[in-house]
């Protein structure tokens, strides 16, 4: 029998948007599947792991809660540091939170990129889907091309509250993740959505579809 040996990764994750939007609720419905009604901002950073396998390999997500008061901050730019990849969380109840998001993308791709100059890899999380989908369906804005326009590989709507979605992005950002640092030249393939894609509860990724 050969021996395979297992590859082994860690990833910093970063989980950025608006107060209150459910960023601490979505880490801890992923890492330790539980949610709790109250809010409690975070303060500052807050850190959590989780360990997957996939495909015979063992990922390590390092995931940096990072507080929504933050973004006025200038510690920012110490939080992002070799960060691979980024959720950007909205409220699908606050149409503010929405509009936020182009500016938290625009605040990362500033402050970060990877070695080949390339964008680390966004997801973009519409959450509380639980509550209803006012902002999706209300402003009549087209998710798809708003992720192309503003550089996101996929998009889902999650609820931290009854566990929807959450795997899947994750999911969905570390596929992205690896196939960046596999194929640097041939990943801007990867980073097109494909509109046909689109499921009942709204996300898309064109890495796991693909594969
Ligand atoms: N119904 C519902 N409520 C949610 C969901 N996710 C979070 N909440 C609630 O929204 C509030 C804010 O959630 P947090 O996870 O603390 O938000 P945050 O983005 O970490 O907030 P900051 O740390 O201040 O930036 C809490 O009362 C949560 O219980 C969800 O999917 N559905």
């Amino acid at each position: 029998m050969e021996n395979h040996h297992l590859k082994e990764h860690l990833y910093k994750i970063l989980v950025i948007g608006d107060l209150g939007v459910g960023k601490t609720s979505i880490i801890k419905r992923y890492v330790h599947q539980n949610f709790s009604p109250n809010y409690r901002a975070t303060i500052g950073v807050d850190f959590a792991l989780k360990v997957l396998s996939l495909d015979q390999e063992t990922v390590r997500l390092q995931l940096w809660d990072i507080a929504g008061q933050e973004r006025f901050g200038n510690m920012t730019r110490v939080y992002y540091r070799e960060a691979m990849g980024a959720f950007i969380v909205f409220d699908v109840t606050r149409p503010s939170t929405f509009e936020a998001v182009t500016k938290w993308k625009e605040d990362l791709d500033a402050k970060l990129s990877l070695s080949n100059g390339k964008h680390v890899a966004a997801v973009l999380l519409a959450n509380k889907c639980d509550q209803g989908r006012d902002v999706l369906t209300n402003n009549g804005i087209k998710m798809e091309q708003f992720c192309q326009e503003n550089g996101f590989v996929g998009w889902f709507e999650t609820s931290a509250k009854e566990n929807i979605n959450i795997d899947e992005a994750a999911h969905c950002l570390v596929k992205h993740i690896i196939a960046n640092e596999n194929d640097p030249l041939q990943s801007e393939d990867a980073d097109t959505i494909s509109p046909q894609q689109e499921s009942s509860r709204g996300g898309t990724c064109s890495a796991c579809f693909r594969s």
